[in-house]
């Protein structure tokens, strides 16, 4: 196996200028590990270190500690020579406005020494042949992200990194990139992918890194993330609706970690369905279905990563998980 991308121990405080907000920890010994020829998703609540990752990664900010290694080189020190086999879209890119996209791809392509015919390439593969000629301050959002992934993409990168690739995008630009993304692998590129639609990296990534509070708090293969975290989700149905306020809050004070749904409650944390149907029964509140179910990418992230719902609070950005430190789950690791 190997890595194109490594890091042990990452670590970045951010140190406001106001003496009274002090320092932010945005990275606390983040470690991450990204197999060649993968979809990888990074996944995390708003806040926990992921554009801070990958601005560091990139060489845009300095870490305070840790190491990194892209494509086998040490990076920072090393980025120069690796940069032109990575691609990046980093939050939302820059463009000059009144330059056509095609105009705007072949000065990038001439900077970057990459034959013109290569702007043709890219154009065709995010969809923007027929529109290329048009201004890029006329592009609607997802043109524009679909212009970013078309200027990372002019290199022919072996390790493409993507921001919130969906962004923006219409249901079928979001179906086309999923398509573009594993093309890209099949032919070889390795995809890194941050993104909050978790069905959709659930689709397409084969491994993920989820990190909380800038912690790993789960890594490894998406089937095996999910069996190492799905054994006792279960779906409870009631005779009667209007009773699953009280069962709700019956199961949270016995322990159990509840979400409500308009029509059902999701319980995680059981280890007998007898445990609910008994406990609901003494409060006079009767099941009428009581379901395992097998837990998606979703469920598993808002358990990880602490970030459920919960009825009649507004959770703030910082309330998630930092994990004391996690074992590898599967595969990974320095020198792995
Ligand atoms: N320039 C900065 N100065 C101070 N704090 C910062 C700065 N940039 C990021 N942070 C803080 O670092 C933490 C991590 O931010 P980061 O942007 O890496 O999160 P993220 O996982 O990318 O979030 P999102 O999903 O919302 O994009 C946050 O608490 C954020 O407020």
């Amino acid at each position: 196996m190997t890595a194109v991308l490594e890091i042990e121990g990452l670590q970045k405080t951010y140190r406001s200028r106001s003496r009274r907000r002090g320092t932010r920890n945005a990275l606390d010994g983040f470690d991450m590990w990204v197999e060649a020829g993968q979809v990888h998703g990074f996944l995390g609540p708003n806040g926990s270190g992921k554009t801070t990752t990958l601005r560091t990664l990139l060489g845009l900010i300095r870490p305070d500690g840790g190491r990194m290694r892209l494509l086998g080189h040490e990076v920072p020190a090393d980025l120069s020579t690796v940069a032109g086999q990575v691609g990046a879209v980093v939050e939302s890119p820059q463009f000059f406005p009144h330059f056509t996209a095609r105009d705007m791809l072949s000065l990038l392509a001439t900077a970057g020494e990459v034959r013109s015919h290569r702007v043709d390439e890219v154009l065709e593969l995010v969809g923007l042949r027929d529109r290329s000629r048009e201004r890029v301050k006329t592009y609607s959002l997802g043109m524009k992200q679909r212009l970013a992934v078309a200027s990372a993409l002019l290199k022919e990168p072996r390790l493409l990194i993507l921001d919130e690739p969906a962004n923006g995008l219409d249901p079928g630009g979001i179906r086309e990139m999923r398509s573009l993304v594993r093309n890209l692998a099949e032919s070889g590129t390795t995809v890194l992918l941050s993104s909050h639609i978790l069905a959709e990296i659930q689709l397409i990534c084969d491994s993920v890194t989820i990190i909380s509070l800038g912690r790993r708090v789960a890594f490894g293969p998406v089937e095996k993330v999910l069996a190492a975290h799905s054994a006792s989700a279960v779906r409870v149905r009631l005779e009667r609706v209007a009773d699953l306020p009280e069962a709700s809050e019956a199961l949270t004070r016995a322990g159990f970690r509840v979400t409500r749904e308009p029509d059902h409650l999701m319980l995680t944390g059981v280890e007998e369905a007898a445990m609910v149907t008994r406990l609901l029964a003494g409060h006079g509140l009767y099941v009428s279905e009581l379901v395992w179910v097998d837990a998606d990418l979703e469920s598993v992230f808002l358990e990880l990563t602490a970030t459920v719902p919960a009825p009649g609070q507004s959770r703030q950005v910082d309330q998630s998980v930092r994990p004391a430190a996690v074992g590898p789950s599967s595969t990974g690791g320095w020198g792995a």
